[in-house]
């Protein structure tokens, strides 16, 4: 589904990705974790074009990226900043959104899903963190791509909308799925994930279960195990 070798990409003299290899070939979810700017988002945007590499090959679903944007029609992806115009109302960007990308959507049982029918003729720059949040998930999760990656999908949730969530992560990856997904909450990430992938100055330091990773650090915690790689590494 992914292959990407020898990735390099630094922003000025700062250097975040550093020869990374990574192969996902195995449909399920896949947690990208690190400490903050370890280059999660970095390597998500490089996946999909938006960050160009100097160095190094990525391939999706078969298809070289490089400046080539055809195969992110295969992808639903969930930006950890929606940049949302404020004026707008819920119903008109999900309209917007629907027309762009001319596939059948499923957005009224996502809408119904995440009880968002109150706030449909609400303007966008007056909803709550949390409600502009699940906007974002319905505008993520409305078409059905093999591939959904996700940047921070539990930011600002509630605890009642982290359970839905994860069942709608859940039921997707039951299709088939390949799904990434990057989150700072780890019970979260614990529960979710089929494989972890942790990244440590610029390369994929680990890659597996996490009970892989609780075996590899001797913590039966998962959160310690995390927090041990990072202090015997000093990130
Ligand atoms: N467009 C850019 N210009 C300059 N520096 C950038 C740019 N994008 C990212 N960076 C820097 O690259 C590093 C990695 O950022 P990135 O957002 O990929 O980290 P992250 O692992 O996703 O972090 P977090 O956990 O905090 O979300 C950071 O130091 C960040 O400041």
């Amino acid at each position: 589904m992914i292959t990407i070798t020898n990735l390099h990409k630094q922003f000025g003299n700062l250097k975040v990705l550093n020869g990374l290899n990574l192969q996902i070939t195995e449909a399920g979810i896949i947690a990208i974790l690190g400490p903050n700017g370890s280059g999660k988002t970095t390597l998500i945007k490089s996946i999909l074009g938006m960050v160009l590499p100097q160095q190094g090959e990525i391939k999706v679903i078969d298809s070289k990226v490089h400046k080539r944007y055809g195969y992110r029609q295969k992808i639903d992806y969930l930006p950890q900043i929606a940049n949302f115009p404020s004026n707008l109302k819920v119903k008109e960007l999900i309209e917007m959104v629907k027309d762009l990308r001319g596939q059948s959507p499923r957005d009224k049982e996502l809408i119904q899903l995440f009880k968002l029918e109150p706030y449909l003729d609400k303007k966008l720059g007056k909803l709550s963190g949390g409600s502009r949040q699940k906007v974002n998930l319905v505008l993520c999760f409305m078409f059905d791509s093999p591939l959904i990656i996700l940047d921070e999908p539990t930011s600002g949730l509630d605890p009642v909308s982290l359970i839905r969530l994860r069942e709608l992560i859940q039921q997707e990856k039951e299709k088939g799925k390949t799904i990434l997904i990057t989150s700072h909450i780890m019970s979260f990430v614990e529960e979710i994930s089929d494989r972890i992938i942790f990244l440590l100055e610029g390369k994929i330091y680990f890659k597996g279960t996490v009970n892989d990773l609780k075996t590899v650090t001797g913590e039966p915690n998962f959160e310690h195990a995390i927090a041990k790689i990072l202090t015997s590494n000093h990130a």
